[in-house]
C-alpha cells in the first residue's frame, strides 16, 4: 500500500491507496502531528511500505517530515523534484525549480488526461491558473490569494471589517446580490474576485487556443467557481495523479 502526501500552505492532504490504485482510506491534516496520528491509526489496518509526497513548505518542513515519515513510520519515501520536463510537459519557467511543486503535478495530470491544450486551475491558499498547449509546452501562469487570504487580509489591514468567521463557508455558494451586511459584503465581495480572476483566465484561454482546449479545476475552494466554468473538469485529486506519475513507485 502506497502513502500519498500533498503538502500545500494549509493542509496536508493524505490518502492511502492499494494494488490497483483504489483508495483506501483519505483524510486532510491540519499538521504534521495530526497527519502522524492519523497514519498511526491506519497503520493498525493496512501495510504501509511507500510514500510519496508532493509539498510547496519549506526545504526545512519537508525535510523534516521526511525524515519522521522514515524514522517514525519505516516508509520508504519519494518526493517530487522539480525537472525541466516531466512525463512530455515542459515547464515553462525561466528557472524550472521556482515553480510550485503542486502546480507542476497538476499540469503533469492534466496533460495525462487530456491531449488538448489545457488551463489549470487550483484554489487553495493561492489561486493559481497554468496554461499548456497540446503540444506538452508549459506557458507559465498566474498567481493571486486565495479566499482565506482575501478575507484575512480584509481583516488584519481593517479596523472595522468584523464578522463571525465560522458562518462565512455559508456565504460561498448563495445568490452573489450585493451584501447588506459586513460579513455578506466581504464574503460575497471575495468570491466575486476570484470567478473574476477565473473568467479572465477562460478569456485568455480562449484567446489562444479558441474553443479546443480543456480546463481542470482542482483545491479546497474549487466549489467557489464552478458555476462560471461551464466546461469544467473538476478533479479534486489531480495533485495526487500527477505525483503519482512523476514519482512512479518500483514493483
Ligand atoms: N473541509 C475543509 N477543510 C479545510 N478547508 C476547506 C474545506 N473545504 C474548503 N476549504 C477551503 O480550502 C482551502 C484550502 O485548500 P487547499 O487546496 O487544501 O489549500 P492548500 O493546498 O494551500 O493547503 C481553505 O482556504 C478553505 O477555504
Ligand atoms: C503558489 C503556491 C503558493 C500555491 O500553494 P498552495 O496554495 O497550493 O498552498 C505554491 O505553488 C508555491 O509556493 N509556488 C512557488 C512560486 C511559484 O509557483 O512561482
Ligand atoms: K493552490
Amino acid at each position: 500500500m502506497i502513502i500519498e502526501l500533498d503538502c500545500g500552505n494549509s493542509f496536508i492532504k493524505w490518502r492511502i491507496i492499494g494494488a490497483a490504485s483504489q483508495v483506501l482510506l483519505s483524510g486532510v491534516a491540519e499538521s504534521a502531528e495530526e497527519l502522524f496520528s492519523a497514519l498511526e491509526d491506519a497503520r493498525a489496518h493496512h501495510e504501509l511500505r511507500h510514500c510519496r509526497m508532493v509539498s510547496v513548505r519549506s526545504d526545512e518542513e519537508t525535510a523534516c517530515l521526511e525524515m519522521r515519515l522514515i524514522q517514525r513510520l519505516g516508509l520508504h519515501v519519494q518526493t517530487a523534484r522539480s525537472a525541466p520536463c516531466t512525463a512530455g510537459v515542459r515547464n515553462g519557467y525561466v528557472d524550472h525549480g521556482s515553480l510550485g511543486l503542486d502546480r507542476w503535478m497538476a499540469v503533469v495530470a492534466a496533460r495525462h488526461l487530456s491531449s488538448k491544450a489545457c488551463l489549470v486551475l487550483d484554489l487553495g491558499t493561492a489561486v493559481t491558473a497554468d496554461f499548456v498547449a497540446a503540444d506538452g509546452e508549459h506557458k507559465g501562469g498566474f498567481i493571486c490569494p486565495g479566499l482565506s487570504l482575501l478575507r484575512s487580509q480584509l481583516r488584519s489591514h481593517t479596523r472595522r471589517i468584523r464578522y463571525d468567521t465560522a458562518a462565512a463557508s455559508d456565504f460561498m455558494m448563495e445568490q452573489l446580490t450585493p451584501g447588506c451586511s459586513t460579513a455578506d459584503a466581504v464574503e460575497r465581495g471575495c468570491v466575486l474576485m476570484l470567478k473574476g480572476f477565473v473568467r479572465s483566465q477562460v478569456e485568455l484561454a480562449m484567446a489562444y487556443w479558441g474553443s479546443d482546449y480543456d480546463v481542470f479545476l482542482t483545491g479546497g475552494d474549487a466549489p467557489a467557481v464552478i458555476d462560471v466554468l461551464p466546461q469544467v473538469r473538476v478533479v479534486p485529486d489531480l495533485i495526487f495523479i500527477g505525483l503519482a506519475i512523476a514519482c512512479p513507485i518500483p514493483s
